[in-house]
């Protein structure tokens, strides 16, 4: 069997260190994640789910344990260095994207993820239509927008664009951090769907987190619960196929 493309072993985070208020959030992680792999996380606020993701995007460091990729430890590496090959959409639409710069040129500079950034203005023109094809997927008028400054766009737009941005070059991780949560219901299953769609027909590795437990049992091959700083399950296949909500709200009760 081939290298899983990223495996945690053991992660453990302390913050606080030497302080009264020292606190050990991932308390050993083992994790594999393989190739085609879209994995939904749930869990209780507080559990470790933002933090597993600052570890593994080299935000916040492991303070033991090791973090592979394609069986390379970058335990150690920076996060602009893991950007050659990871890319995350937060909560936030106003994160991911540069206010003043127009929807284009905010996607002619996620062609350019991991790299030292110029942007070359004459490399717009022979992108444009390719990029207009591609924000049309969002199905959310965005195709129309592309030389407005992003700033001015709607936050299902702006989050539309981050999404775009996270998968132009593709990742060989991608890590949506609630990235529809900000979003009214209408808004956010549209960018669910599109999210859906991209993934399935790219076969990209992702790991989605979500509060709904519905979105995170519909969507994905692989389902997992955290709690505590560990992880306490991790469903695939059948196994997650025949999950319920009820099954998931057990996890909850303390
Ligand atoms: N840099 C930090 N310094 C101190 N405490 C932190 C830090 N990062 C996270 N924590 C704490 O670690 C715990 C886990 O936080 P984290 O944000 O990972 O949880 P979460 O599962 O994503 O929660 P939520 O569902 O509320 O977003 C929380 O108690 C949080 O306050």
């Amino acid at each position: 069997m081939s290298k899983p493309i990223l495996e945690l072993k053991n992660v453990k985070t302390v913050v606080n260190k030497g302080t009264a208020n020292e606190t050990t959030i991932l308390k050993g992680i083992n994790l594999k994640i393989n190739a085609g792999d879209f994995i939904t996380i749930v869990g209780t606020n507080g559990a470790g789910k933002s933090t597993l993701f600052n570890v593994i995007g080299g935000n916040l460091p492991a303070d033991s344990g090791a973090i592979l990729h394609n069986g390379t430890d970058i335990t150690r590496t920076s996060e602009e260095q893991r950007t050659t090959f990871l890319a995350r959409v937060f909560q936030d639409p106003k994160l991911g994207t540069a206010p003043r710069m127009t929807v284009a040129e905010n996607m002619l500079l996620a062609t350019k993820r991991g790299e030292h950034r110029h942007l070359v203005p004459r490399r717009l023109k022979p992108n444009l239509a390719r990029f207009t094809k591609l924000a049309a997927t969002m199905n959310n008028g965005l195709e129309n927008r592309m030389t407005t400054a992003t700033g001015a766009l709607s936050g299902g737009q702006r989050q539309a664009l981050s999404f775009l941005m996270a998968t132009l070059k593709r990742p060989d991780i991608l890590l949506l951090d609630e990235h529809t949560a900000a979003l009214d219901p209408h808004t956010s299953l549209n960018l669910l769907h599109a999210t859906n769609e991209r993934i399935t027909q790219d076969h990209l590795t992702a790991l989605m987190i979500t509060h709904h437990l519905e979105d995170a049992l519909s969507y994905g091959n692989r389902l997992i619960v955290l709690k505590d700083g560990q992880i306490r399950a991790d469903f695939t296949g059948a196994d997650k196929a025949k999950l319920t909500t009820e099954d998931l709200y057990r996890f909850f009760e303390d």
